[in-house]
């Protein structure tokens, strides 16, 4: 299906205008998508419409932060079927990504996406977010850190902050009700060197579906306490 309406007219309204390479990159991504999901479990949005609200522009909701204008290192932790990583490498290609994720059949089918799409400086690796926080080839190397539909934000933030660099940025992507989980992880993301810049709200125009972005500033290193060992962020949330 070629219909682009939908990535245009949205995006439009995200202030986004695409160029002709870019829709087509999203247009083999999507057919990609469909035919690895029919064989793998990637993701449970499977209608070409809301591949492209869902998936892409939602991504792409990231992109009004002003924060990935420039060439910074950022890492998607539970990049899943590559999101938001691989649609904010489409239309910002001077940034350096590393794609994370715990389940090796999904990172075959990002370096399969990041080939066909013919991406550069962008990498999927596997394994689990407490390990490579605590590699020293990743732990504080990162200018952004972002995360979507990975976990509440309390545990989200043990598998995130220790990824970033001081004065850099942990970025969760999370529905609209959110004041509750933020409440509760306000302590966790202290002990962590984290505070709470900014919670801003995303509306997908059309269809009305509303976002948070909740924007932690790194003012402090990480603890070498954290994150834990795999399973414990999960098991004993801070
Ligand atoms: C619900 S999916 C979301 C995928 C994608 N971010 C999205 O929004 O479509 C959660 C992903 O996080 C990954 N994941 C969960 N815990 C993880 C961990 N501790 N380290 C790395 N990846 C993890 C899972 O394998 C899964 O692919």
């Amino acid at each position: 299906m070629t219909d682009v309406s939908t990535m245009v007219d949205i995006g439009k309204q995200l202030n986004i205008n695409f160029k002709e390479d870019e829709i087509k990159k999203f247009l083999v991504y999507k057919e990609l998508l469909k035919e690895w999901n029919q064989r793998i479990n990637i993701t449970s949005i499977k209608n070409d419409r809301e591949i492209d609200i869902k998936h892409f522009l939602d991504s792409l909701t990231l992109l009004n932060t002003g924060l990935f204008d420039t060439k910074v290192k950022v890492i998607d932790v539970g990049t899943g079927g590559g999101f938001p990583g691989v649609p904010l490498k489409i239309i910002k290609e001077q940034l350096d990504m590393i794609l994370l994720d715990s389940l090796n059949k999904r990172i075959i089918f990002l370096k399969e996406i990041i080939d066909k799409l013919g991406l550069g400086g962008i990498e999927a690796i596997h394994g689990r977010a407490e390990e490579f926080g605590r590699n020293e080839l990743y732990r504080e190397k990162f200018d952004i850190v972002v995360s979507r539909a990975v976990a509440p934000l309390n545990i989200l933030s043990e598998y995130c902050l220790p990824f970033v660099k001081k004065s850099g940025y942990f970025i969760a992507m999370k529905g609209s009700n959110i004041d509750e989980e933020l409440n509760n992880s306000l302590n966790a993301i202290k002990i962590l060197g984290g505070r709470v810049k900014e919670k801003r709200f995303v509306v997908l125009p059309e269809i009305d579906i509303c976002h948070s972005l909740i924007i932690i500033e790194k003012i402090k290193d990480t603890s070498t306490k954290y994150p834990r060992p795999a399973g414990k962020p999960k098991k004993n949330p801070l």
